[in-house]
């Protein structure tokens, strides 16, 4: 259970972070949504509200490419909730024709989200611990040639993820930073004709059984610095990433 939990999930409109937010809230957390499609948001509010009890719910509107609203969402949140303990950096875009603005959203807005949520987490500032997800994909972890800039963009997630946890800013502050890596989900993002091969020949997740993986990862206390990859079949925390200090030393020795 996630009583007395509160957690923040961008890209909470629709899709795998209103799934996770539902979770959540089923869990017994307080959930402070987030977009940057504002209708939207309103009404995934309206509907958790109902459902879930107006004190368990809070909205912030937020675009993750800009600095200024990430702030107010965190700061928003801990005037509302006291306090942040699950960061969910879920907010992301698929296939666009701007490549830029790609890098932006999926992999910047990640880092700017996770520097600033850590301000309000850590203990050092006198917060709670706790964790930060990081969405990558699968997509994140191999070579994908329908959409080079979709994978670097969560290779860069998956990097600074796994470098960043083991960073001397978080090792001591309560909080620990994992990957998620799941291949197709039954979103929208995936409606396109391009994929389709793709998915017959591996499946999709479902959202409910992803969140439930993303559950399993805001319990365990031992993850810090690791990468979930999920499929349609099962999970696993991948653990053959090279650290550095291995790869100097298998150096000096050959
Ligand atoms: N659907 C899939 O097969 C997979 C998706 N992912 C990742 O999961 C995350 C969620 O994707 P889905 O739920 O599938 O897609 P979705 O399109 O249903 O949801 C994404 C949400 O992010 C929001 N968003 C987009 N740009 C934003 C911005 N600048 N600031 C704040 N919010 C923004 C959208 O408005 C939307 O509500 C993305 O990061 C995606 O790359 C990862 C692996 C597989
Ligand atoms: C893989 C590019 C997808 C573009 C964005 C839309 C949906 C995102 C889905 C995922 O993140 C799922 C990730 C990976 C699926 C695994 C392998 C696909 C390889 C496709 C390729 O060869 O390019």
């Amino acid at each position: 259970m996630l009583t007395g939990k509160v957690a923040v999930i961008t890209g909470s409109a629709q899709g795998i972070g209103k799934t996770c937010a539902e979770t959540f809230l089923k869990n017994g957390a307080k959930v402070c949504l987030s977009d940057v499609v504002v209708d939207r948001l309103q009404a995934t509010y309206e509907e958790f509200k109902l459902q879930y009890g107006a004190e368990n719910v809070h909205q912030i509107p937020c675009d993750v490419t800009d600095k200024t609203q990430v702030e107010d969402l965190f700061k928003g949140t801990v005037d509302t909730f006291g306090a942040i303990d699950i960061v969910f950096n879920n907010a992301g875009v698929g296939i666009h024709e701007d490549w830029e603005s790609v890098i932006q959203i999926n992999q910047i807005g990640v880092i700017r989200c996770t520097y600033l949520a850590l301000e309000y987490m850590k203990k050092s500032s006198k917060g709670p611990g706790g964790i930060i997800i990081n969405m990558a994909s699968f997509a994140g972890l191999c070579s994908s040639p329908l959409d080079p800039i979709y994978a670097s963009s969560k290779f860069g997630v998956v990097g600074f993820t796994l470098s960043h946890a083991l960073h001397a800013d978080v090792v001591d502050s309560g909080v620990r930073m994992v990957a998620l890596c799941p291949t197709f989900v039954d979103t929208t993002m995936i409606d396109d004709d391009n994929m389709k091969y793709f998915i017959e020949k591996i499946g999709v997740i479902k959202k409910e059984k992803l969140a439930e993986v993303v559950l399993e990862m805001v319990k365990d206390e031992t993850n810090n610095g690791k990468c979930m990859v999920v499929t349609a079949q099962f999970h696993y925390y991948k653990d053959d990433f090279p650290k550095v200090e291995d790869v100097f030393l298998s150096t000096k020795q050959s």
